[in-house]
């Protein structure tokens, strides 16, 4: 594995650290480049992170945020993405910064692909920073193993595409391999035991169909750190 790991004694710690980290790297694209671009992760573990985040001083209204994907739910539902870094980051000091949600009015997200990939097109590349999450079965983004359009999502040079998995409930739309490693720094953010030993487990082979994370530990292109915490 080519990541770096760093684990902190408990999760207060890592999002500690973590938010502080974000918060400097965003003010130093914003410094050199005028603006600044956040790719975030849905699920659970980023909430109290995000909290930090948006209390962080930073040029927010010079700082366009996106999520690496979403499940093709209204944002009425509690499964939405969307909705969580509506309340969880897009609050506080972060309230005015430019966030772009994938989901439209569509009702299949596979006809909607051409127009999530478009509103994400003002979006400067490489991207700041990106943080990834994990699920137990080895997936990030929405590029899951147990998936119909998985070769497509590791292989693909479009930035955005519908997946379908079959493990787990909803279709999403998911940034791909290739437009997450146009970035300049990835992160993987891990809280728990049992995200640890998947993590130990992952590290240990080198297929990404199996552990489609893989992907992103195991290649030297953008620097990457794993934000570990086994404790709450
Ligand atoms: O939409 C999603 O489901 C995510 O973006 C996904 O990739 C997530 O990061 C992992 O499943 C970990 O989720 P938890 O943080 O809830 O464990």
């Amino acid at each position: 594995m080519k990541a770096k790991i760093r684990k902190f004694e408990n999760s207060t710690l890592l999002n500690e650290a973590f938010s502080q980290e974000i918060a400097d790297k965003l003010q130093a694209g914003i410094n050199e480049n005028g603006s600044a671009t956040l790719l975030v992760s849905g699920g659970n573990t980023p909430k109290p992170m995000f909290l930090m985040l948006s209390n962080k001083d930073i040029e927010w209204n010079k700082v366009n945020i996106a999520l690496v994907d979403d499940r093709w739910v209204e944002l009425s539902d509690s499964a939405s993405n969307e909705a969580m870094v509506n309340s969880a980051l897009l609050i506080n000091k972060a309230s005015v910064a430019n966030f772009v949600g994938m989901k439209t009015e569509h009702k299949d997200a596979f006809d909607a692909q051409a127009t999530v990939s478009a509103k994400f097109d003002a979006f400067k590349r490489p991207f700041d920073v990106v943080i990834l999450g994990m699920g137990e079965d080895g997936h990030t983004a929405s590029i899951f193993p147990c998936c119909a359009q998985l070769d497509e999502a590791l292989t693909t040079s479009k930035d955005i595409m519908a997946t379908e998995p079959t493990t787990a409930p909803h279709q999403r739309m998911t940034f791909t391999k290739s437009a997450l490693l146009n970035s300049k720094q990835l992160y993987l953010h891990l809280v728990g035991e049992s995200k640890e030993t998947v993590l130990l487990d992952v590290a240990a082979g080198s297929d990404e169909k199996q552990a489609p994370i893989r992907a992103f530990l195991n290649q030297s292109v953008v620097p990457m750190s794993v934000m570990l915490a086994t404790t709450k």
